[in-house]
């Protein structure tokens, strides 16, 4: 049997509302036994975590029409040492907003550009408050990104 593939979560959250949406992503993720799922604070994760995943989902509010600083800093730090390492990495964003969350997506979206992952599932931007429903959501994209990572269907 072939060893399992990894998805590693990597989110920030100030107020714990991303938080709430990771949570629910891991455990939607977690359904999924042929995927091992490894889930890090954006600040803790690095350049040894980014090069061992097979896919990435990323979790972050939207602050200032931009990500949060913190998943910011995770791309300034591992760019670098991952550049040309990780092409058509599978990735996927979930975003928690006041109302808007678009500047977060675009932003990721430009940066992951440049170090050459692709996109496989439309962005998750929650609005407003967390709702069972949002957090149905989530646990929906962590399950399908697991599933697609296991089955190398991206
Ligand atoms: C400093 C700051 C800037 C923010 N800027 C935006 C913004 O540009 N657009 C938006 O929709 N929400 C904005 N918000 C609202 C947050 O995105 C929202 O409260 C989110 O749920 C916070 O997530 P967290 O609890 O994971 O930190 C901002 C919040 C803060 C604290």
């Amino acid at each position: 049997m072939s060893e399992r593939r990894r998805l590693l979560v990597v989110y920030h959250t100030q107020s714990g509302n991303t938080g709430q949406l990771a949570e629910a992503v891991v455990r939607g993720a977690r359904r999924v036994d042929e995927t091992e799922t490894v889930v890090k604070r954006a600040f803790d994760a690095g350049v040894e975590d980014l090069l061992a995943c097979d896919a990435l989902l990323l979790g972050t509010p939207e602050n200032f029409g931009y990500m949060s600083g913190a998943l910011k800093d995770f791309f300034d730090r591992t760019y670098y040492p991952c550049e040309g390492k990780l092409i058509a990495l599978p990735y996927a964003v979930f975003v928690s907003a006041g109302n808007d969350g678009t500047g977060a997506v675009r932003e990721i979206g430009r940066i992951a550009l440049g170090y050459g992952w692709k996109e496989v599932a439309e962005p998750l931007i929650v609005r407003k408050a967390i709702t069972g429903e949002a957090l149905e959501q989530c646990e929906e994209l962590g399950e399908a990104m697991a599933s697609g990572v296991a089955l190398r269907i991206f």
